[in-house]
């Protein structure tokens, strides 16, 4: 679904990213690991086009897609919710929805708000409240819930465990889970194994810019050097 090949990334002179190469599957959850600056946020950036790539390939369902604006990229089916959130605050929760609404595309689960509520409860009951009234876990579901109005293929989450309560972070993984049984590709990046574990099928660990290890969640579970070595504990 997304083939990531050899790319790199600069702000101004210094390279933030180095030959960087993975895939995520239809149907597959990849956490993209590492430490706090490690390259992640860019790495993600760099898939949607926000941040340009002067080397190596990014295809979307086999379609190269580094050359492509971002909106082309969005419209393409892949879904993307940045670590900021970026929810309108004076808007509802249903017009936030409605912000994210794109057609309806082959091969990729529709999404309606009724559909959305099932899978985000507390936003059904807070529908008509202002999106800044909520708490930070319900305005990161709302980002995701506002993402999947677009009926991606395939959707990137920055740091979607960041800052939320322990309660929220469940229901986090199980909309994860539910993406995935949708079929979704998911990308989504972590500091540390404790989320990534509940819902991930494999791992790509980062660091300074780099693929320091690939293997699948159950494997780096086995390698708590490679653990210690790379991700915060
Ligand atoms: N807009 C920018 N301009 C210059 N340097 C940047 C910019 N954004 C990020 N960086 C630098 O690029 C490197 C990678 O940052 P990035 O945000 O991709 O890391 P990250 O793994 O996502 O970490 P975080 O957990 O902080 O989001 C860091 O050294 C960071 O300081």
């Amino acid at each position: 679904m997304l083939e990531i090949q050899g790319i790199n990334a600069f702000y101004g002179q210094a390279q933030v990213l180095q030959d960087i190469s993975f895939q995520v599957g239809a149907g597959e959850v990849v956490a993209l690991l590492g430490r706090n600056g490690a390259g992640k946020s860019t790495t993600m950036k760099t898939l949607m086009g926000m941040v340009n790539s002067t080397a190596g390939d990014i295809r979307f369902q086999g379609t190269p897609i580094k050359a492509l604006p971002t909106h082309r990229i969005c419209q393409m089916g892949l879904g993307y919710v940045p670590e900021d959130r970026r929810i309108f605050s004076d808007l509802t929760v249903l017009e936030n929805l409605e912000v994210g609404k794109q057609k309806p595309r082959d091969g990729a689960p529709v999404w309606e708000a009724e559909k959305l509520f099932e899978l985000f409860p507390n936003l059904k009951e807070r529908k008509n409240n202002a999106g800044g009234q909520m708490s930070g876990g319900e305005q990161q579901m709302l980002s995701i819930a506002r993402t999947l109005m677009g009926n991606p293929r395939a959707i990137l989450l920055d740091e979607p465990s960041e800052g939320i309560a322990p309660v929220i972070v469940e229901q986090m993984a199980k909309t994860i889970q539910a993406l995935k049984k949708e079929g979704l590709a998911v990308l989504l990046s972590e500091q540390n194994l404790h989320f990534a574990k509940l819902v991930s099928d494999r791992a790509v660990i980062i660091e300074k810019g780099e693929v320091r290890y690939q293997g699948t969640i159950r494997e780096l579970e086995e390698k708590p050097e490679i653990r210690d070595a790379y991700l915060a504990v």
